[in-house]
């Protein structure tokens, strides 16, 4: 992603944000609220327009091979939304129909994946909020995708949703090699389950790209990392 940027109406948004993600990173986007995680996410997913800047995904250009850039794309950005009366299993079946060679095996075995073949005939309006959001994730993984984007995963989960998301999420890096970008505010999120961070802040980005391994030779924590950085541009 080379110079994206994307300013409301109010002066808001962001503005020149460069980085790269590469196949098989866990890439943690970091940055508190109101940063401008979820505008460069929806930029990136074309949910909303940028104004400026040039997305390359698998080496598709968003602007002009959309529709080829998002096919290995699967993403949950800002709600975890199922169809709360649908089943896991209905919720799965029906989106399932947008995509070709998606079969009942695979749905079962999606639905396993994610912990959820228990409650698979149960209605996801009853489910925990982590319930549905590992029943989200399960749909954005329906057409195999390479590259997963997900806006804060463990918001709002409690500590047993958080590890199971956390592991899930590390467990489809390793075994089916797939790619992850992660938006969070949460600093030892990042740090426990991604092996690189970008941080931004005030819709700038601070820094980009660092390996967390790299860092935590020179840091105690991605924490202390992060308050030398914000601080060194400025900001607090
Ligand atoms: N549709 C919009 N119109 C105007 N301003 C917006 C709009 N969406 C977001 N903003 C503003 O742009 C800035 C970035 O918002 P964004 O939602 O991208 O941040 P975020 O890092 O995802 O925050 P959070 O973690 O709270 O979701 C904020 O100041 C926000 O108020």
């Amino acid at each position: 992603m080379a110079g994206l940027t994307k300013i409301y109406k109010n002066g808001r948004g962001v503005k020149d944000i460069t980085f790269d993600v590469y196949t098989g990173d866990i890439f943690g986007f970091l940055g508190p609220n109101g940063a401008g995680k979820t505008t460069v996410m929806k930029g990136i997913t074309g949910l909303n327009t940028i104004q400026k800047g040039n997305v390359r995904i698998l080496g598709y250009d968003l602007n002009f091979q959309f529709e080829s850039a998002m096919r290995n794309v699967g993403s949950i950005i800002e709600t975890a939304d199922v169809y709360e009366y649908m089943s896991a299993y209905e919720n799965l079946k029906f989106v399932s129909r947008f995509y070709k060679n998606v079969n009942e095996e695979d749905i079962d075995n999606l639905l396993e994946l994610v912990n959820l073949t228990k409650y698979k005939q149960e209605k996801a309006g009853k489910f925990s909020l982590g319930m549905k959001q590992r029943l989200a994730l399960a749909r954005a993984l329906l057409p195999n995708p390479k590259l997963i984007i997900l806006d804060e995963p463990t918001n709002g989960l409690d500590i047993e949703g958080t590890v199971q998301m956390r592991n899930l999420i590390k467990e489809l890096a390793e075994k089916r090699k797939m790619t992850f970008f992660i938006s969070s505010h949460l600093v030892h999120e990042v740090e426990l389950m991604c092996n690189k961070v970008a941080i931004i802040h005030e819709g700038r980005l601070v820094n980009s790209g660092i390996s967390i391994e790299s860092i935590k030779k020179d840091f105690n924590s991605l924490e202390d990392f992060y308050l030398d950085q914000v601080k060194e541009g400025g900001k607090v």
